[in-house]
């Protein structure tokens, strides 16, 4: 299978990848990540789900191979993809198993982000009924709800969770996940056409569809469904929902998307805090009119300042407003359709605050063609044609109409959608379709206990081992601090030098250092100890037995794995026999993460399955990796998870790249440990985080299943399912989702390719101009805000790397005399000065203070528009396209400098989550001094 023998995955320690791998290589790799659904048929099973549950790996090995490429345990991380909200996102490959995957390094405090929701409640009026997830919104609570929503999701149409590295004395947790190697959807080129055919729409809506129908089913709203988070497999025949940033989780919608009720559960305070709902969250132009409206923070901010701009917003103000459910993932679909279709999105205005306005209260209208085929369309309001007469044009229009429906009630549901005409067009047998894509009732529910311990905590899991540990390594390692200015010593030259080996701002005398062998080579050896213990069904009757035996260090991973194999009579297979397999899990009733209906017995096996979860509900003990539930994991194994509380970072890591970070503070770590009222400068408690994040779970959530195993342990589990299942790697339902029979749907001269996307440009490009890369809305309708008005949308004339605000560079220039702060608050207050004191009122601090996209880029994309024309024929590759820019550009984050020093006050958050105030804006209290009035966004 490889091509390269040497290469071998047995033996990862003299596996070695070469930097420059062939193209067939690489294709050859593809191939075995992502079969071509095209194969065997496999019938909707309700058996045992094989797919391996998502791992949770509590410790960090980083590493170089001979190339100098980073190494973080088992992967060997190759070029990064994009920058997103929290972190980032690479590509790389799983030395095992030779796959490739994605891996999204997120730091587990954001202290912009918090720096910025301190200023958000300073300034916006404070609600009474100030939710808890709103309180307790920090980054670690927002990556906690979304590894615990993404360990839910198993669906062929949702981006999957495999592992979740999470080691508590790292400031990063790294979610790896399916390698979506075909990228964001390309929807528009420069000139606002569509290079989308119209069935190829089709079929992405199918899928996307499907993904959303799953995922409301589970209680799951994405919130922020758009192009750039729909993303091609590499063979660009099916589309998966990518991105839970923003997503939510509710325990009732659950139970309501199963038509059950559950009294009990929707009177639970913290079942039933859905007001994260309400805050800002997803992108303008996609956002649903309720949202817009629902908001009360977003309200008054949004009023104040569309009334500053000349607009009245007063059609909202003592309106009812309407609930935020799922179907605000129906409206966003329906921009996104219509964006696919007509290369344009349906609600445009001059700037955010007007698009608020329109998405209230404006229509919409539809070009004359659609498609990169030219459909005819035939207006907004056609004659009703008689039956079977019916044109495209016809169909997608009335399909609109009920999707971008202001009145929620009235607007089209899932189901509605689904079954539409348009959406079954070409379909031979939609009936059959319908029937085999019926989303399954099992449900994945959110458990408490998963929430919490989506991620790990130092202050619940500091044992007294640990503790010792953590001891003498402080003493054994104690030293003067180098890493303080040293005359003659430039910045940069001091975060090289020094700062990888700082361990914690906050001891600004003694210098903790990390194990270091020589050389690039950073490695920090770990204490690799595997327990593995599963939590059975009763708690009573759980056991611990052992399921894996830690391998010797100098013995291979696929050594091991291997004897573990024949351990438990498994033939010694290598890896690469056995790829990952996405698409087997699909239609599984017995979900891994099946877990209780809550209080009240629910009908059927499930119910029985609910109850035992119910009756599980324990503090177990900790275990080393824990894998998500796994109702149908191997029998025997052993028990344990993580209760895991609130993981906050006591300092920051300024120079340190994503995945060769600085351990955190041990010194900290221990304090927090000994003294855990020294908390209160670090973040909610413990107590709190849980609470906050079972905002969107149930209280009385049962545990599941949980067991506990290594990256190993669930490829075998993978293989051992896949050989007994027979591993069938897509069933028809799936392929039907939306591509459907190859015969059946795509033209025999089709090249799947030709669906556009094509190969990613990321290889040629460099880091800045991967950010580009997102399908949404650059060159949008929106273009930049007028001068003085600060927004987080940019405009196609805003594109560009990211850039450092005036505010940035002022405190750049003059960051020097900066002396290191160990109180987060501090920080803040120094930061809030010093920017006050060298702004003036003609700085902005906007985040549209964006360079322009490059000329090149420019050109590149106009010779597109020019070929097209020219060329019926033209398949269109990537680099025609627009390049766009990510969300995550858009909305330059927090974390943009890693330095907490230099942390400005400028707020700049994800996407919509913006209200902005002009200069003085009339809540808030006008300042004499001149120099501080410079504008402030606030963000929600
Ligand atoms: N599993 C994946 N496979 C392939 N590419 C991915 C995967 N996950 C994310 N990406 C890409 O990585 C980039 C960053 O993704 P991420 O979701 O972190 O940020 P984003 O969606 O751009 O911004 P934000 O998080 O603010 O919404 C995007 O370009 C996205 O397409």
């Amino acid at each position: 299978m490889a091509t390269n023998p040497s290469s071998s995955t047995h033996n990862p320690a003299t596996h070695s990848i070469s930097q420059s791998r062939t193209q067939a290589d690489r294709s050859q790799r593809r191939s075995r990540i992502q079969p071509l659904p095209q194969a065997q048929e496999q019938q909707p099973s309700n058996e045992q789900d094989p797919v391996p549950d998502v791992v949770m790996t509590d410790s960090v090995k980083y590493d170089r191979d001979a190339h100098g490429k980073r190494q973080i345990n088992q992967y060997l991380f190759q070029q990064k993809l994009g920058r997103g909200q929290h972190g980032e996102v690479f590509v790389a490959i799983d030395t095992t198993k030779d796959f490739e995957v994605a891996i999204k390094a997120v730091k587990r405090r954001n202290a912009k982000a918090e720096k910025m929701n301190l200023l958000r409640k300073r300034n916006l009026p404070q609600s009474p009924h100030l939710p808890v997830s709103q309180a307790m919104s920090t980054t670690e609570h927002k990556l906690r709800k979304e590894i615990a929503i993404m360990k839910k999701c198993r669906h062929p149409h949702v981006v999957r969770l495999l592992e979740v590295i999470d080691d508590q004395i790292r400031d990063s947790i790294y979610l790896v996940m399916e390698y979506l190697e075909g990228g964001e959807i390309k929807w528009r080129n420069l000139a606002e056409e569509p290079i989308l055919r119209v069935d190829q729409t089709r079929r992405i809506c199918r899928d996307v569809i499907l993904g959303l129908e799953y995922l409301h089913h589970q209680g799951i709203i994405h919130r922020d469904i758009k192009p750039a988070n729909l993303l091609w497999t590499a063979d660009r025949r099916m589309v998966k929902i990518a991105d839970f940033g923003v997503s939510h989780f509710s325990y009732a919608q659950r139970l309501s998307a199963a038509g059950e009720d559950d009294t009990d559960s929707v009177t639970d305070p913290h079942l039933m805090d859905d007001s994260d709902l309400s805050k800002f969250a997803g992108t303008p132009m996609f956002l649903a009119p309720e949202i817009i409206s629902d908001t009360s923070t977003a309200e008054s901010s949004t009023s104040s300042n569309l009334n500053q701009l000349g607009t009245s917003s007063t059609s909202t103000v003592g309106r009812k407003k309407a609930p935020i459910t799922k179907a605000i993932d129906i409206w966003a679909f329906g921009v996104t359709l219509y964006g696919l279709l007509f290369g344009t999105l349906p609600f445009r205005a001059e700037n955010e605050y007007h698009i608020y306005n329109v998405i209230r209260t404006g229509d919409w209208d539809v070009p004359d063609i659609m498609g990169l085929d030219r459909l005819p369309v035939g207006g907004r309001r056609q004659k009703k044609p008689s039956k079977g007469q019916q044109t495209e044009g016809y169909l997608v229009v009335k399909l609109l109409e009920g999707i971008l429906e202001k009145d929620v009630k009235k607007r089209l549901t899932l189901d509605q959608v689904k079954r539409h005409p348009w959406i079954l067009k070409d379909m031979p047998d939609p009936d059959s379709w319908l029937r085999k894509t019926q989303v399954s009732t099992t449900f994945l529910a959110a458990t408490e206990a998963e929430t919490t311990s989506a991620i790990s905590s130092v202050r619940f899991r500091w044992t007294a081992t640990r503790i010792a540990k953590g001891l003498t390594s402080f003493l054994r390692n104690v030293r003067r601090q180098p890493s303080f200015p040293r005359r003659g010593t430039t910045r940069a030259r001091r975060s090289e030098d020094d700062y990888k080996d700082v361990g914690t701002r906050s001891a600004p005398n003694v210098h903790l250092t990390r194990h270091r062998s020589s050389g690039a080579v950073l490695s920090r050896e770990r204490d690799h100890r595997t327990k593995h213990v599963l939590l059975g069904p009763n708690p009573s009757r759980r056991s611990l037995q052992p399921l894996r035996v830690e391998p010797p260090r100098n013995k291979s991973t696929a050594d091991v794995a291997g004897s573990v194999g024949r351990a438990q009579g498994q033939p010694s297979t290598s890896p690469q026999k056995y790829p990952f397999e996405p698409f087997n899990m699909w239609n599984s009733s017995s979900s891994p993460a099946l877990s209780g209906s809550g209080r009240k017995a629910r009908r059927g096996s499930e119910s029985d399955n609910g109850r035992r979860g119910l009756n599980s509900l324990q503090v177990p003990p900790r275990s080393s990796r824990v894998a998500s539930p796994q109702p149908s994991s191997a029998s025997g194994s052993p028990t344990g998870y993580n209760i895991i509380a609130s993981p906050i970072a006591t300092e920051s890591s300024p120079q340190m790249t994503p995945v060769e970070e600085r351990p955190r503070s041990r010194l900290s770590t221990i304090v927090q440990a000994i003294w855990p009222r020294s908390k209160a400068s670090y973040g909610p408690s413990p107590q709190e985080a849980s609470t906050s994040a079972i905002s969107s779970s149930p209280p009385s959530h049962t545990p599941q299943h949980l067991q506990s195993r290594s990256s190993e342990d669930a490829f075998y589990s993978n293989i051992t399912s896949r050989k007994s299942s027979g591993s069938e790697p897509l069933n028809i339902g799936m392929r039907a989702a939306s591509w459907g029979e190859v015969g059946d749907y795509m033209r025999p001269s089709e090249d799947v390719r030709s669906i556009l996307s094509v190969d990613r440009m990321e290889d040629a490009l460099d880091q800045e101009t991967l950010l580009l890369g997102a399908g949404g809305v650059a060159q949008s309708p929106v273009p930049s805000l007028p001068s003085g008005v600060l927004s987080t949308v940019s405009s196609a004339a805003s594109l560009g790397p990211p850039a450092l605000s005036p505010a940035h560079i002022i405190l750049h220039r003059h960051d020097g005399s900066e002396t290191p702060v160990s109180d987060p608050s501090a920080q803040n207050h120094n930061s809030l000065q010093r920017l006050n004191q060298y702004r003036s009122p003609g700085q902005s601090s906007s985040p549209l203070a964006l360079p322009s996209i490059s000329r090149e880029l420019s050109e590149r994309s106009s010779v597109y528009s020019s070929s097209v024309e020219s060329s019926d024929d033209h398949t269109p590759s990537e680099s025609d396209y627009e390049l766009q820019p990510s969300t995550s550009q858009m909305y330059q984050l927090e974390d943009e400098s890693d330095d907490e020093d230099e942390i400005p006050l400028e707020v700049r958050t994800r996407r919509p989550s913006v209200t902005v105030t002009e200069a003085e804006p009339p809540q808030l209290p006008r300042r004499t001094d001149s120099r501080r009035s410079e504008r402030t966004m606030i963000c929600t």
